[in-house]
């Protein structure tokens, strides 16, 4: 059961389109991430759905109801934007049950809900507290405990951990989730960070210059990128240029590989994607190719290696350490090669 359909959405500003022609379907309870460079459309996007801002064209529909034209007080979407926007002259009682004294709720039952919230963000306590008194991690679980308050069935975030530093951001990375699963909210949360998506959403619809480029879980975007915009986006790649000769044979750096991937022209030209941890390093002579390593770095969990073979340059994540200037070969299993269109215009 869907609670958001995006229907053939698109916006233009002053003549320039930003958003152009986007479906997106929202399940209940789901959490969706937008994910995408700076300027591809992911606010914009949010604000529609929140009612902040009106497509030019297209539908938005909740619930099986149209709300394209509703504004955005009358939807039960909520949203917790990077600022915490907070209000400073209130102590944080009065934050959280701003919301509620406008529905004229009884005092009694807005101080147990505050008292719900607090505990559920992690700050019970603070019901007394100034806003300046507040870390930022601290003031943006108030925020979203703001948000929370008022019941949304759609609670819609843009890059709210943005201002964070990373272990706090981490730390609310899994709050967040978890506050998600027990509450079965829907979540709809804009962010440009990969790592961030992957980590927490259900769905990720990756996308660039206002168009989605692919719709689906975590592990299918990094696994099977649709084209060579998601691979780079998602993670770091080896993207090559190969000529699919027919089904299950792909060629590159003037070698044929068995792949998975068929239902191509023959020998049309496509982008090949291999994951840094993809490549086994293995003897010169046992290699389906070789190279010679051009430059090593010290990663943490693997070394990062610089290999150069006929004019592309490989590269290699592994806990195996070859010095600059070691002849290597290099192996893929024919799963770990990933075939994929070409796009124009990346
Ligand atoms: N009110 C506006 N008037 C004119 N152009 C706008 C307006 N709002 C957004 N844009 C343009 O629309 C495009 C998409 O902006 P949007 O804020 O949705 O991108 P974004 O993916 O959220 O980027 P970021 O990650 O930097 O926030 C950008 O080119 C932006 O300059």
């Amino acid at each position: 059961m869907n609670i958001i359909d995006l229907k053939n959405v698109s916006k233009e500003y002053g003549g320039v389109t930003v958003l152009d022609n986007i479906n997106l379907y929202i399940r209940k309870n789901e959490f969706l991430t937008l994910l995408g460079p700076s300027g591809c459309g992911k606010t914009t996007t949010l604000r529609i759905i929140g009612g902040f801002e009106e497509p030019s064209s297209g539908q938005v529909i909740f619930d099986g109801k149209d709300i394209t034209k509703l504004p955005a007080y009358k939807r039960q979407i909520n949203t917790v934007f990077q600022k915490y926007a907070l209000f400073p002259h209130m102590n944080i009682s009065e934050n959280i049950a701003f919301g509620l004294k406008i529905k004229k709720m009884s005092k009694e039952k807005i101080d147990k809900k505050v008292k719900e919230m607090l505990r559920l963000v992690n700050l019970e306590g603070f019901e007394n507290r100034s806003i300046e008194s507040l870390s930022g991690g601290q003031q943006q679980r108030i925020a979203i405990a703001r948000a929370l308050v008022n019941e949304p069935e759609v609670l819609l975030l843009d890059e709210p951990l943005g201002a964070l530093d990373l272990k706090l951001r981490k730390e609310m990375q899994t709050e967040l989730k978890n506050m998600q699963q027990r509450l079965g909210i829907t979540f709809i949360y804009v962010t440009h960070d990969q790592e961030e998506a992957l980590t927490m959403s259900d769905t990720i619809a990756v996308m660039d210059k206002g168009k989605i480029q692919q719709i689906g879980t975590p592990v299918d975007i990094y696994n099977e990128p649709k084209n060579a915009f998601v691979a780079k986006f998602i993670g770091e790649s080896n993207i090559i240029d190969a000529v699919m000769k027919e089904d299950f044979l792909v060629e590159f750096g003037e070698r044929v590989f068995e792949c998975v991937d068929k239902g191509f022209e023959r020998c049309e030209e496509v982008d090949v994607v291999i994951r840094p941890e993809d490549i086994e390093i293995v003897k010169a002579e046992d290699g389906k190719w070789e190279g010679v390593v051009e430059s090593v770095t010290f990663k943490g969990v693997h070394y990062e290696m610089i290999v150069k073979s006929k004019g592309f340059d490989w590269m290699i994540h592994s806990t195996i350490m070859k010095p600059e200037g070691t002849h290597i070969g290099m192996n893929v299993t024919p799963e770990n090669i990933h075939v994929m269109r070409k796009v124009k215009n990346l």
